[in-house]
C-alpha cells in the first residue's frame, strides 16, 4: 500500500500532468487537485495571450498549492503542477517535511510538442513550450517517469517506484 502523502506531479506544459493526476488519485483513491485551475484570471490571460509566465506571476500560485498540500497531508493527494523551477518546489514542499514526493514526467520536446498540437479546448498555446523547456530546472530527488508510454502504464510505472 502507498503511504498517504502529497505527491507533486511536475513537468512541462503537455507532459501529461493533468491525464496521469487523475489516473494516478483514482488508483491510490487520493483527493486530486489540479493546478491548472488555482491560476489568477490574469495568468491565465497572459498564457492564452502567448506570454510565459515568469517567477512573480507563479510566486502565489505555488503558495496557495502548497496550502493545499498542508491542509490534505492526512489523506494524502495528488497535486498537479510545473514545478519547473528548484526554487519553486521549495516553495511548495514548505512544512510537509518527508511527506511530499515530486514525480517528474519526462518526455522530449518533439513528443510533447506533438502531443500539444494534438490537443483541443486548452488555454496553454504550444508555442509555449520551448519556454517551458528553458525554465525547467531538472529535479535530481524526484521519481522521474518516462512518458513515452500509455497513460495506464505511466500510472504503474509510478505507483511501483513509489
Ligand atoms: N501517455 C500519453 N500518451 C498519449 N497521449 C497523452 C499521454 N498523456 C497525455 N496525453 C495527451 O497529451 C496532451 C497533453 O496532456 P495533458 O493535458 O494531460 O498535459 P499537462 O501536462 O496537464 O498540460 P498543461 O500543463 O498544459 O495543462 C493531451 O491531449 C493528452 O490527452
Ligand atoms: O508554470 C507555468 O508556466 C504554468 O503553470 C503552466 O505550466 C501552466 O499552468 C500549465 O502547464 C498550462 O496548462
Amino acid at each position: 500500500m502507498v503511504k498517504k502523502q502529497i505527491l507533486f506531479l511536475m513537468g512541462v506544459s503537455g507532459s501529461g500532468k493533468s491525464t496521469i493526476g487523475k489516473l494516478l488519485a483514482d488508483k491510490l483513491q487520493f483527493p486530486f487537485f489540479d493546478g491548472d485551475s488555482f491560476h489568477p484570471e490574469a495568468n491565465v490571460k497572459k498564457m492564452k495571450e502567448g506570454h510565459p509566465l515568469n517567477d512573480d506571476d507563479r510566486q502565489g500560485w505555488l503558495e496557495k498549492l502548497n496550502e493545499v498540500g498542508i491542509e490534505n497531508l492526512s489523506t494524502g493527494a495528488v497535486i498537479v503542477c510545473s514545478s519547473l523551477k528548484q526554487k519553486y518546489r521549495t516553495i511548495l514542499g514548505k512544512n510537509l517535511e518527508n511527506n511530499h514526493q515530486f514525480v517528474y514526467l519526462e518526455g522530449s520536446f518533439e513528443l510533447i510538442d506533438s502531443r500539444l498540437r494534438e490537443r483541443k479546448n486548452h488555454y496553454m498555446p504550444a508555442g509555449l513550450l520551448q519556454s517551458q523547456f528553458d525554465d525547467l530546472e531538472t529535479p535530481l530527488d524526484a521519481l522521474t517517469v518516462s512518458i513515452d508510454q500509455t497513460p495506464d502504464d505511466i500510472v504503474n510505472d509510478i505507483i511501483e517506484k513509489l
